[in-house]
């Protein structure tokens, strides 16, 4: 069944066409906010975004805008897709149009300085708004083009997660619904860290067993993080934890991973951040958790080993070495047997 009100995606970015696109496709009338009037031109003309979805048609049931405050007051339910470094910035001036409106984060970062995820942002600005997470394997390219997906959506609003699912689930795009708003958005934040690691790894050669121990240890080191943070670390064993992990530190089509990769050829982090020219939000998070961690005193050493690399002047030889000959340790060790 389709709402009765049309649907806004916030972000004109590669994941906000690719959850508009799905949406038009089942028949919502889907408001795509984006702040480039001239983007929404030319999608309107041509009915593409080449700047991040190349090749993608974008469905005549997406309605490109770039008035933010209408495009509020129109809709009940609103999808934002934006960087975290933007999404603050872009809604606190809006944030009396959100009272009492679904608001879905898609968006996996973590606000410096608050340690805030985006759906805790959203919040603290919009008090009165019902707020969910959605999050999972989900590179947009392959969404926009209709590989079979599935996704979570997270909220203690069990109306808003059955809303989502309503909304987005269709014949190639599957929405399974958590309570754990926290741990789901906590996992695709910290993912993206490790894919960095991964496409560093790729670059030099590494093989199958060096992509699958990471992936392993760096979900170890997530799920020990989440927990001295008080989230359900089963949540880590879902979608958006090591279903996310897996899928962003295996593809190329990751831009995190792509930006390890560069890092792993040699190139500077500021080339290789503006080689990719999209959002690559580890960058950013590998500050901010380094910071927590210590704080909280939680062992990361795939975290402190990449933040040495990129910010304090560390070979990748030196970390590796380091990591390789660090005192022995047991395998699964951070998953508490009581409590949960
Ligand atoms: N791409 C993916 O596969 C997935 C991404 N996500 C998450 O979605 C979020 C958005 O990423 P994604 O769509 O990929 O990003 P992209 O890099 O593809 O696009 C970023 C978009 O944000 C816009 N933007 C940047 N700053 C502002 C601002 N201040 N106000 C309004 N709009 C702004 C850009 O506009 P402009 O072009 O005008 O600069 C652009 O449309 C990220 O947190 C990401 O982790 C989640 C799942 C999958
Ligand atoms: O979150 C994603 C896949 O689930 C997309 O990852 P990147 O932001 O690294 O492209």
């Amino acid at each position: 069944m389709t709402d009765q009100h049309p649907i806004a995606v916030l972000g004109g970015g590669s994941f906000g066409t690719a959850i508009a696109n799905l949406l038009a496709e089942n028949g919502q009338h889907v408001l795509h906010w984006m702040r480039d009037p001239e983007q929404a031109q030319a999608i309107r003309l041509t009915r593409e975004n080449p700047r991040y979805l190349k090749g993608i048609k974008i469905h005549l049931g997406v309605e490109p805008v770039t008035d933010l405050a209408a495009t509020l007051n129109a809709c009940q339910l609103i999808f934002v897709a934006l960087p975290s470094s933007a999404l603050r910035q872009a809604l606190q001036p809006v944030a009396e149009l959100l009272s009492g409106k679904q608001l879905v984060s898609t968006t996996k970062g973590i606000e410096a300085q608050s340690f805030l995820l985006m759906s805790q942002i959203l919040e603290d600005i919009a008090p009165q708004a019902r707020i969910g997470v959605l999050s999972g394997p989900n590179l947009a390219r392959e969404v926009a083009e209709h590989a079979l997906t599935a996704s979570v959506v997270a909220s203690e609003d069990e109306e808003l997660c059955q809303h989502v699912q309503a909304a987005l689930h269709g014949r190639t795009f599957r929405v399974y619904a958590s309570a754990d708003r926290f741990g789901v958005e906590l996992g695709g934040a910290l993912k993206n860290v490790y894919a960095i690691i991964a496409g560093m790894a790729a670059a030099m050669g590494m093989g199958e067993n060096t992509k699958s121990m990471l992936i392993t240890r760096a979900l170890a080191e997530m799920t020990r993080f989440a927990v001295k943070l008080g989230a359900n670390p089963m949540t880590f064993l879902g979608l958006a934890g090591v279903g996310d992990l897996i899928v962003t530190c295996s593809s190329a089509k990751s831009r995190n991973y792509q930006v390890g990769f560069a890092l792993g050829e040699g190139l500077s982090l500021e080339d290789a951040v503006a080689r990719l020219g999209e959002v690559a939000e580890g960058v950013n998070t590998i500050k901010v958790l380094k910071a927590k961690a210590e704080e909280l005193q939680v062992y990361m050493p795939l975290v402190a080993g990449l933040h040495a690399i990129l910010f304090e002047g560390r070979t990748l030889n030196q970390v590796i070495g380091a990591l390789m000959n660090a005192e022995p340790k047991t395998d699964v060790d951070f998953i508490p047997t009581t409590g949960f």
